[in-house]
């Protein structure tokens, strides 16, 4: 087997090569290239490990004809285009706690650092000045600070400055009552924390709803002489506002560790009394980019090696234990969804995965995902059980989930179910040793078969002579049968007969088959 190949486009920590290299990947670490560079290289990779310099673009995932993976190490994905590269059937992972605690850190920094002004008073310092007189701080002891964001930085920074003795007020609409008190923080809406606090963290993604999150009004309402700090996103605070309001001194300290734009190579910010700032170094210690790199090698290699998914942001996590078993699973999905796929006419609204006995008791995800991806094969060459879903919900195809606990007359089963133009079709198959997926019913027909290569499917009414005719049609046509599998509703009527043939069957064939007497559907099916 060919080693995958992974590229690291970012300046990471060396052990993360060492991880890939271990755990069986090929490694090439090649930073600061231009999206051109990128382009014309992502081809060969299997994966794509990063920190926030690489903007992963739409065009730079369709160059990536090999890719895989993206792992993120670090948090915010927001350089990543996770729609394109769901369509296009990549993992996005990250690593969502290697680097909190330093950047909640980093974030007391520079609220320490607002209140007693010390990079100006460093830099006077230094210069000869001794400006003993210019720099009268205030204490954070009994100061209110406003969290914006209450996930895991926030927490921590929540928990840090309750050590400090401020007194933390937050505002996250997913913050519950419980866990507030948990935290020991006030749960408040934005209007109350904007007027309240005496410092300002913010903590959350940028989205949609978070940008510009600290608008002019906003910031127009704060406290006289707060303090803020931004260590998550640029984007998130009005930064011309800011400077307005540094300027009039209504703020009397911001530090900023992220701009709208970076790298932020100028600002009018810049030289702004009460103005503090650092250069994306929220993640950037020693600690958090051994964690970081370590878990993005560990998972991506994971993924490519194993199947585990872990901390993906565009599919459902899977264990490296339950990937194992989940695999001939996913074969036989995949098989199954491809069957009903080739076999159902028209457009399918609606499609049921069913799991049943020991299925049952294992995550139907990647199930559901093997199915559509198995399914949609008709539609595009590109589709797999990562993009399946997106492309599923994106046609309207309502997918159901089902889960049977008890056996049948398997140990365990999955079927899938369509609506089609004649009515609820629905196809099952099993494993056989618990790893070779067999078909065992095709549309109410019981049916014993490995859906494999090249295959002929043929409904007919059930006559002395069929099988001989069509064993016979085959040969003559110079075509060999590799297995044969019949089943049949009752003696004399419907029957199937499904088999493997070792060359694809041309249109002349199929027309002598269809012609045969008896033949009322035939079809060349593909695995
Ligand atoms: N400066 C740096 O180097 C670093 C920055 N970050 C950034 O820090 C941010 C937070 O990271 P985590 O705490 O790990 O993420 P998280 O996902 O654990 O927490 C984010 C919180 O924001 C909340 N939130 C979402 N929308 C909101 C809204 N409209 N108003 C208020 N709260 C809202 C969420 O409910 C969630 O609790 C991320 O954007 C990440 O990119 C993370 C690491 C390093
Ligand atoms: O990799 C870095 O230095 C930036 C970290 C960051 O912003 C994140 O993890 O969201």
């Amino acid at each position: 087997m060919t080693k995958p190949k992974v590229l690291i486009s970012d300046k990471m920590d060396p052990n993360a090569a060492r991880i890939f290299e271990a755990r069986g990947c090929d490694v090439d670490v090649i930073t600061g290239e231009t999206p051109e560079q990128l382009i014309a290289r992502i081809g060969d990779y299997d994966g794509l490990a990063i920190r926030s310099s690489t903007r992963v673009t739409a065009e730079i995932l369709e160059a990536a004809t090999n890719l895989k993976v993206i792992g993120r190490a670090g948090i915010g994905v927001d350089n990543v285009d996770i729609p394109a590269a769901s369509s296009k059937g990549v993992v996005v992972m990250n690593t969502p706690f290697g680097n909190s605690i330093t950047t909640a850190e980093h974030a007391i920094a520079l609220i320490m650092a607002l209140a007693r002004q010390i990079p100006a008073a460093n830099a006077r310092t230094q210069a000869g000045e001794w400006p003993k007189n210019d720099f009268m701080g205030v204490e954070v002891t009994g100061k209110t600070l406003g969290l914006i964001g209450a996930g895991n930085i926030g927490a921590i920074v929540a928990s840090r400055a309750l050590g400090l003795r401020m007194k933390v007020v937050a505002y996250d609409p997913f913050l519950t009552e419980e866990r507030a008190i948990e935290m020991g923080v006030e749960k408040v809406d934005l209007e109350a924390l904007i007027e309240r606090a005496d410092f300002i963290t913010l903590h959350t993604p940028l989205t949609d709803e978070t940008r510009n999150i600290l608008s002019r009004e906003r910031l127009e309402r704060t406290k006289k002489g707060v303090r803020i700090v931004n260590c998550a996103r640029g984007g998130l605070i009005d930064e011309a506002a800011l400077k307005d309001l540094l300027d009039s001194g209504h703020v009397a300290g911001a530090a900023l560790d992220v701009f709208a734009k970076e790298p932020a190579k100028d600002s009018p910010l810049f030289g702004t009394p009460g103005f503090i700032c650092t250069p994306h170094l929220g993640a950037s210690t020693t600690e958090a980019q051994v964690n970081v790199a370590l878990q993005v090698a560990e998972q991506m290699a994971d993924y490519l090696v194993n199947g585990g998914v872990t901390n993906a942001l565009n599919m459902p996590s899977l264990s490296a234990e339950e990937a194992p078993k989940l695999k001939p699973y996913m074969a036989l999905a995949e098989k199954l969804g491809s069957l009903v796929g080739q076999l159902a006419h028209g457009n399918l609204t609606r499609i049921g995965i069913e799991v049943e006995g020991a299925a049952a008791q294992l995550n139907i995800k990647p199930i559901t995902g093997a199915v559509l991806a198995g399914l949609m094969k008709r539609y595009s060459q590109s589709v797999n059980m990562v993009n399946a879903p997106f492309l599923a919900k994106e046609r309207g195809l309502d997918v159901r989930e089902i889960r049977r606990e008890r056996e049948g007359d398997y140990q365990t089963l999955v079927r899938v179910k369509v609506d089609t133009e004649q009515g609820e079709r629905s196809v099952a198959g099993t494993l056989f040793g618990k790893t070779q997926p067999r078909l065992v019913d095709i549309f109410g027909i019981g049916i014993e078969a490995d859906l494999t290569g090249d295959m002929l499917y043929v409904v007919n009414e059930d006559a002395p002579g069929f099988i001989g005719s069509i064993g016979s049609l085959l040969g003559k046509n110079g075509i060999n049968i590799g297995t044969f599998h019949l089943g049949r509703r009752e003696a004399g009527g419907e029957a199937v007969l499904l088999l493997s043939v070792d060359q694809p069957i041309n249109q002349d064939v199929m027309k002598q088959i269809c012609d045969t007497p008896g033949v009322k559907v035939v079809k060349a099916l593909s695995f």
